[in-house]
């Protein structure tokens, strides 16, 4: 597999001790993200949680915050804006909105652990043109379930 192609981002580290984001495996869309603090969640609480680090992406570009699955799976941690979205001209610390969905257990996090995912993308920005009609198309105004789905289709 041919890696991804690359843009270049500036990083300031504003924890001692903290990585830059990176990728866990070469081909990965997201970089990992760590909480410079300890965290606990009882079930539904959510919190803010800093990951250390500060940004500028290039003009043209977002950063998306998505959670991890296996967090996600394995404890029901997600990010409550999920994805959170970074913008270019953003230039304070990447926070992560996480949230505890299990209806039971508390959940703990250690600062380094990696709590969420950053996935740089590049982003179109667009000319709004007001107009009376649309062009028509196949879906038309079907949606939220018109194409059929769970049990009684
Ligand atoms: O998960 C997130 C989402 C946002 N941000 C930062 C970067 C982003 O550029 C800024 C604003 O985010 P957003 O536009 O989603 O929030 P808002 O509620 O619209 O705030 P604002 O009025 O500042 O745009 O907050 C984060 O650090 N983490
Ligand atoms: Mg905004």
């Amino acid at each position: 597999m041919t890696d991804p192609s690359t843009v270049d981002v500036l990083v300031t580290l504003l924890d001692d001790g903290v990585p830059a984001p990176s990728y866990a495996h070469p081909g990965d869309a997201g970089a990992d993200l760590v909480t410079t603090v300890d965290v606990e969640l009882a079930p539904g609480e959510r919190s803010l949680v800093p990951t250390g680090i500060a940004i500028a992406l290039p003009e043209g570009y977002a950063a998306f915050v998505h959670p991890r699955s296996g967090l996600a799976a394995k404890h029901g941690v997600t990010v409550v804006n999920a994805p959170g979205t970074i913008d270019a001209g953003y230039r304070g610390e990447v926070k992560v909105i996480l949230a505890n969905t299990d209806p039971r257990e508390t959940v703990r996090l250690q600062r380094g652990d990696r709590v969420a995912q950053l996935v740089v993308q590049k982003v179109e920005h667009a000319r709004f043109l007001v107009a009376r009609n649309l062009p028509g198309s196949h879906r038309g105004e079907g949606g939220f379930g018109s194409s059929g789905g769970f049990g009684t289709a």
